[in-house]
């Protein structure tokens, strides 16, 4: 669409910005409550949480703790929760068994959550990342990620996480085929109304710095995850990998991180049309706490801004960690 503009005086512009409510009347796009899926990291033990130095206002919380924080984001309104485990190094292992263990802290948070809060959508990570012993998103066999075999290993993973009561299923590892294989297993098991949101256009991100200590998985890796996240200057790639997912069952799709990504979330939204989502990622947040805690930016106003943004280029959430504080003030 070619804007018409009229020629000055008979347009002019500033006409429309003259006041808060003109301005309120006459705007696109907004952000509201509804667009939040809240990321939160939970560990071991009862009544305990510790906080994450490089995300500053980020939790590890126990269980009991996860689900006292679902009822509070779902009594913000908030939709939707996404699960992070932080485990234990005595759990990881080569064959990431602890991955598909019913009782692995990530399905016991699942539970929990649904018992206090039912009303809130519970998303989990499917990755093997939290359980492998070289902090790899597959199995790493005589140094190669291998791809089928990993992707038997997360079609069990998702499966337990459906079964606790999962209600959207985030693969966030990047294999090849691993949303046909997870989705035919669902239906298989009579988990027909269990979501998919396929983290589709995953770069390979120095933005993850962050989420890696608060998962403890920095450590653990070796090595660098380019062979399965893509690379950061590609565009086309992402709609390649949109389009196959949807095509193997996803019912909504992620670009990951956000604010350096907003012009592949506007394309995939144009060319797909389907439920998109941004993931502003931990270094996203890192950076706008840093400076803010400096004084050197309006901490509220940049989060509000930046979030904005997501909607602006076509996404219709996001999943940030500012989701709470977000939630408030926008409430206010
Ligand atoms: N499967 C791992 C996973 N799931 C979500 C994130 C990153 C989230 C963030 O940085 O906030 C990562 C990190 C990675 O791929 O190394």
């Amino acid at each position: 669409m070619k804007p018409t503009v009229a020629p000055f005086p008979s347009s002019r512009l500033r006409r429309t910005r003259q006041s808060s409510a003109i301005r309120a009347l006459v705007r696109s796009n907004s952000l509201s409550v509804d667009d939040l899926i809240w990321p939160v990291f939970v560990r071991d033990g009862k009544d305990t949480e510790e906080p994450v130095p490089s995300m500053p206002g980020v939790m590890r919380r126990s269980v009991d703790l996860i689900a006292k924080a679902a009822r509070e984001a779902a009594d913000l309104g908030i939709p939707a929760i996404c699960l992070f485990p932080y485990t234990d190094t005595s759990l990881k292992t080569e064959d990431c068994a602890e991955a598909w263990n019913p009782d692995n802290l990530c399905n016991r948070a699942i539970r929990a959550i649904k018992d206090a809060a039912p009303e809130i959508a519970v998303m989990t990570d499917v990755a093997l990342d939290p359980y492998n012993i070289n902090g790899h998103d597959g199995y790493v066999v005589d140094g190669e990620i291998v791809n089928d075999a990993t992707v038997e290993a997360l079609v069990k993973m998702a499966l337990t996480q459906a079964e606790s009561g999962a209600d959207i299923i985030g693969p966030s590892d990047m294999m090849d085929g691993r949303i046909g294989a997870i989705r035919k297993a669902l239906e298989q098991d009579g988990h027909h109304n269990v979501m998919i949101l396929s983290y589709a256009a995953k770069y390979a991100s120095s933005f993850y710095g962050p989420f890696r200590d608060a998962v403890g998985a920095s450590g653990a890796l070796s090595g660098d995850k380019n062979t399965y996240q893509m690379d950061p200057g590609n565009s086309d790639e992402a709609m390649r990998l949109i389009e196959r997912d949807l095509a193997e069952g996803a019912d909504m799709v992620m670009v990951k991180p956000g604010m350096p990504y907003l012009d592949i979330c506007r394309r995939a939204k144009e060319t797909f049309g389907v439920p998109t989502f941004a993931y502003q990622v931990s270094g996203e947040y890192a950076m706008l706490q840093a400076a803010a805690q400096n004084g050197w930016l309006d901490g509220e106003k940049v989060m509000l801004e930046s979030l904005l943004g997501f909607k602006r280029a076509g996404c219709d959430g996001i999943l940030t960690y500012f989701a709470p504080e977000a939630a408030r003030l926008l409430a206010a």
